[in-house]
């Protein structure tokens, strides 16, 4: 367990430590375990680098709102602490944003990019607005009903894994998560993401509902060169629901760009 007292941030890492650096960041609602399902999956000589965002997970949760400026710069700090330098940046949902703005600051740190989830503009003003309402109101635990339909597919809701999942948003700050809304509603990255100059790898699932593959889509289809990836039968969290063709998916593409051999 890793942390950065000037930022209030809690990372950590695993794998390889002279491997290739690759970093992980997580979504709205969700914690560094979110990639747990993920990493056994991975092919070695990796480095694993995960954080809690701000408001989330062992990290402080000030108060909001928080500006997307603010999670970038986490970002930075996490990379900087483990001094780590042309890595492999992995970010689902409000993590892809974050990825897409470290990557458009300081392409120094960021060798390639995956962006699971995720999209240059996620909803609405109103939408967020309803959401820090409705977090303030009843808290995320009586938000966690709608929360999970919108992370899951069906068939993945029907099984017997949901309640971790459950528990993990419940047990995030609410102070964290309206923060975190206020700057998804914030962020509007069309013109990051047609500037992008790297290689990048965007992955939908087919049955998301929150981030619909067309979203990503056309994130994809703004950023020059970059691959776009379905996984089928995944909704919002692939990496929770199809790890095994989230890993696969990752590996090619770090293979095909020279990250890892
Ligand atoms: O709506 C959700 O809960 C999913 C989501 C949107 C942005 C994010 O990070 O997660």
């Amino acid at each position: 367990m890793r942390w950065i007292a000037a930022r209030g941030l809690h990372w950590r890492e695993d794998g390889d430590p002279s491997g290739a650096p690759v970093v992980f960041a997580n979504s709205l609602g969700t914690d560094l375990r979110l990639w747990d399902p993920v990493l056994p999956h991975l092919p070695g000589g990796l480095r694993i680098i995960r954080y809690d965002k701000r408001g989330h997970g062992l990290s402080e949760a000030p108060p909001g709102p928080y500006a997307m400026g603010t999670l970038v710069a986490d970002a930075e700090a996490v990379i900087d602490a483990a001094g780590a330098r042309e890595v492999a940046f992995v970010g689902l949902s409000v993590g892809g944003m974050i990825a897409q703005g470290l990557a458009a600051k300081r392409l120094d740190l960021v060798r390639v990019l995956a962006l699971s989830s995720t999209g240059v503009k996620i909803g609405t003003r109103r939408l967020w607005q309803d959401r820090i309402d409705a977090v303030r109101r009843e808290g995320l635990a009586a938000m966690a009903p709608a929360i999970l339909e919108r992370w899951f597919a069906p068939a993945f809701r029907a099984g017997d894994a949901v309640p971790p999942w459950r528990r993990m948003i419940e047990t995030q700050f609410a102070q964290g998560y309206a923060g975190t809304c206020a700057a998804i509603a914030g962020t509007d990255l069309h013109s990051v993401a047609q500037d992008l100059r790297l290689p990048v790898l965007a992955l939908a699932g087919t049955e998301d509902r929150a981030t619909p593959p067309d979203l990503v889509r056309e994130m994809a289809d703004l950023i020059p060169g970059s691959r776009f990836e379905l996984i089928r039968g995944a909704g919002h969290l692939p990496c929770v629901e199809r790890p095994e063709a989230f890993a696969a998916a990752l590996a090619g593409f770090l293979r095909a760009t020279g990250h890892v051999a």
